[in-house]
């Protein structure tokens, strides 16, 4: 997961590959609460890993569930109906498929409940549901503003409940009341338990998920229509023993359009069909319309690009309220206006989406009308798109959705502030973009300089700032300095052929922060000062140098590089967007270096630390290949007076100055 404040996504020109999509949010906090209620143990297989799912977990914790994880499978002993701890205060951040849920079961379960959540929790209406709910004789108090968590849930005995009257709830505002109230009511269900619906009940197809997984715990529901809910009496949850959560469709949504929109043999999702029980999975059918060529089987989908431009589209997208709003970046594509109707829905989610999507499409410089219950989205021809920092309003669809407009024609970059909000249901949503796509150019910042001029410091720093790969360069040489040693040479000329041998084919991976030469962790035996001068001594090496070129190079991935070394700005990435040449006085650098080793219990003077280190600058400036100097397009950073904060912020904005993005 991307935890920095923002995170720039290059130009994209083209996606290729498989992509496996995390669990469904819906029927993962669904599956929670129904295995918590039943009883007997259920094992939960592709479980979601999210803030969403965490919150749900946590909570049910708290009421006394034995939870066991292992990886994406969860074992949860159900409570089967009896609460083992009767008083809690449960936190359930932004998730409001465990607010509401939560709401009805605790209302029923009898005990003192606090629930709450993150600001915007307390923004999204409960009101109709916890009007059902006191209808039955259920107590429920505001503790803030009346309609809105947080809520105060008293304990009621099941039997003085009034189950003989149907229980009438809205569901024109959100589904998930009607939801939260199938789900619970099963606890009461001593008698038929009636729900009427009241008004036109919005997105339909997540109260088939409801009703698909109360069958699965043993709860057959009887529906009218979409007016009327029969809970039949004598209904017990039973645990179907295992269970198997489906991959996201709404998180696919994202890969379709991408399939759609990007050059390349497509894309190939995998974790759910076309016969899936989301109804977000509908999506496709949006994506078909516009152009996309989508195949499936039962546990897949491969999407590539067919029309172009896509084709516009005027739909109502009521019944997939979610993805659609990945309609509306990829109707910036499109042949013409796009307008997506009665979606009223997006003004009560993560945040209100349909402002929210058409203040960050105008950003790019799209043309967008908006209403109560309805967005349309021009799109934007080849030469009128702009660079834009799109705002998520902590809303994780927002930061999916607009990454898609990497694509445009014009070759702009997109930053995406805090990207980190797509945790709540995607958290490596960014990688596994970055899996698939390409880039004409992936962005580098090079640092070169001398030794213990702060490189690696300088370079950890800004890579961590901005979400970047990193690579260590000098740490190439330095292994090949040890591996040569182990092999039996000296790193001498007369071994060149054998020692670029083995550059070309070191057994090396870089995992956590360490350095492991054949799994061995090198780490520390790649920092001695000896190991620096052998390093030193074999970089004279032209075959050594260029046996590790395609290997330094291959760190090149998105979304951008910094790269610390000697010739990163004049050999290795020519074409490098940044190139910062960092120097300090050999009296500083001494001290530096004599300070560092000293910390890590490594012996030493600063007099033969200056010798040393004046030796090693003359040898690596001085040597036939790709002597240490400066590219003549870098820019100079002497930081003998600098704190290493200092030189951090100046080349953050050295590089700031040279992105298109206007402030945001
Ligand atoms: N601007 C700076 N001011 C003071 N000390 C610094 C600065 N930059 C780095 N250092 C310290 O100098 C030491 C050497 O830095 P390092 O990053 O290992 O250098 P290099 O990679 O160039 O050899 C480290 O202990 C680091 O904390
Ligand atoms: N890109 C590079 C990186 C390092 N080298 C050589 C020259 C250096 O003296 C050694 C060790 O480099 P390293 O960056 O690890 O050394 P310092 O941390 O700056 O002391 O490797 C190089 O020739 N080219």
């Amino acid at each position: 997961m991307y935890a920095t404040p923002f995170l720039d996504i290059p130009a994209l020109n083209g996606a290729s590959g498989t992509v496996q999509l995390p669990g469904s949010k819906s029927i993962s906090n669904r599956v929670l609460l129904l295995a918590a209620l039943a009883s007997g143990t259920t094992t939960i297989h592709d479980l979601l890993d999210s803030d969403d799912t965490r919150v749900m977990l946590d909570a049910l914790a708290a009421l006394g569930c034995v939870i066991g994880r292992d990886g994406t499978t969860v074992k949860l002993e159900g409570l089967g109906g009896a609460l083992r701890s009767t008083s809690a205060s449960l936190f359930l951040g932004n998730a409001g498929t465990a607010m509401r849920p939560l709401t009805a079961a605790l209302a029923l379960l009898g005990g003192e409940f606090e629930l709450k959540g993150v600001p915007r929790m307390h923004e999204r209406p409960i009101g109709d549901l916890v009007d059902a709910l006191t209808q039955l004789g259920c107590r429920i108090d505001y503790l803030g503003n009346p309609g809105y968590p947080p809520l105060a849930i008293h304990p009621v005995a099941i039997d003085t409940l009034q189950l003989d009257a149907p229980i009438r709830v809205r569901g024109d505002v959100s589904s998930q009341f009607l939801t939260a109230l199938l789900l619970a009511l099963p606890l009461a269900a001593r008698r038929d338990i009636v729900i009427d619906v009241v008004g036109e009940l919005i997105s339909k197809p997540y109260i088939e998920i409801t009703l698909n997984l109360l069958a699965r715990f043993g709860i057959a529901v009887r529906r009218d229509g979409w007016q009327r809910f029969t809970i039949p009496a004598g209904s017990q949850y039973r645990s179907p023993g295992e269970i198997h959560v489906e991959a996201d469709a709404s998180s696919a949504s994202y890969f379709i359009a991408l399939g759609a929109i990007a050059n390349g043999s497509g894309i190939r999702i995998e974790g759910v069909g076309a016969e899936s029980i989301q109804g977000d999975i509908r999506f496709i059918d949006a994506a078909r319309q516009m152009g996309a060529r989508i195949d499936s089987g039962p546990n897949w989908l491969s999407i590539s690009r067919d029309a172009w431009p896509l084709k516009a589209i005027d739909i109502d997208a009521n019944h997939i309220p979610d993805a659609a709003m990945t309609l509306a970046v990829m109707a910036l594509y499109a042949d013409g206006p796009s307008t997506l109707r009665n979606i009223a829905s997006w003004r009560v989610k993560e945040t209100d989406r349909i402002d929210a999507m058409a203040n960050e499409l105008a950003k790019l410089g799209a043309t967008v009308e908006a209403g109560p219950d309805f967005i349309r989205v021009h799109p934007l021809p080849a030469g009128a798109w702009q660079a834009a920092s799109i705002r998520t309003y902590d809303d994780h669809r927002v930061a999916m959705c607009f990454s898609l407009a990497a694509f445009n024609p014009d070759g702009k970059p997109v930053r995406i502030l805090e990207p980190h909000c797509v945790a709540k249901t995607f958290p490596e949503y960014f990688e596994t973009l970055f899996s698939v796509a390409r880039t004409v150019e992936v962005p580098v910042i090079c640092v070169d300089g001398p030794t213990a001029s702060g490189k690696g410091t300088l370079t950890i720093e800004v890579a961590r700032r901005l979400g970047y790969h990193y690579l260590d360069s000098g740490s190439l040489y330095r292994v090949t300095g040890i591996a040569l040693r182990r092999a039996g040479l000296a790193p001498d000329a007369e071994h060149e052929a054998r020692i670029a041998e083995i550059a070309h084919a070191l057994p090396l991976c870089f995992s956590e922060g360490k350095v492991l030469l054949a799994g061995e962790d090198v780490s520390d035996a790649i920092r001695t000062e000896a190991a620096g001068m052998d390093a030193s001594r074999v970089s004279t090496l032209p075959g050594v140098r260029t046996a590790l070129v395609d290997l330094q190079r291959s760190f090149r991935k998105l979304p951008g590089l910094v790269a610390d070394g000697r010739d990163m700005g004049t050999v290795i990435f020519p074409d490098a967007k940044l190139k910062v040449f960092l120097t300090a006085s050999a009296e500083h650098r001494a001290e530096r270096r004599h300070k560092q080793l000293i910390s890590k219990g490594i012996s030493t003077t600063l007099d033969s630390l200056r010798a040393d280190l004046e030796a090693r600058d003359l040898r690596d400036s001085s040597r036939s290949v790709a002597p240490l100097k400066p590219a003549q397009d870098a820019r100079l950073l002497d930081n003998s007076h600098q704190t290493v904060e200092q030189s951090v912020g100046q080349v953050l904005h050295w590089w700031q100055e040279i992105q298109p993005f206007k402030a945001s």
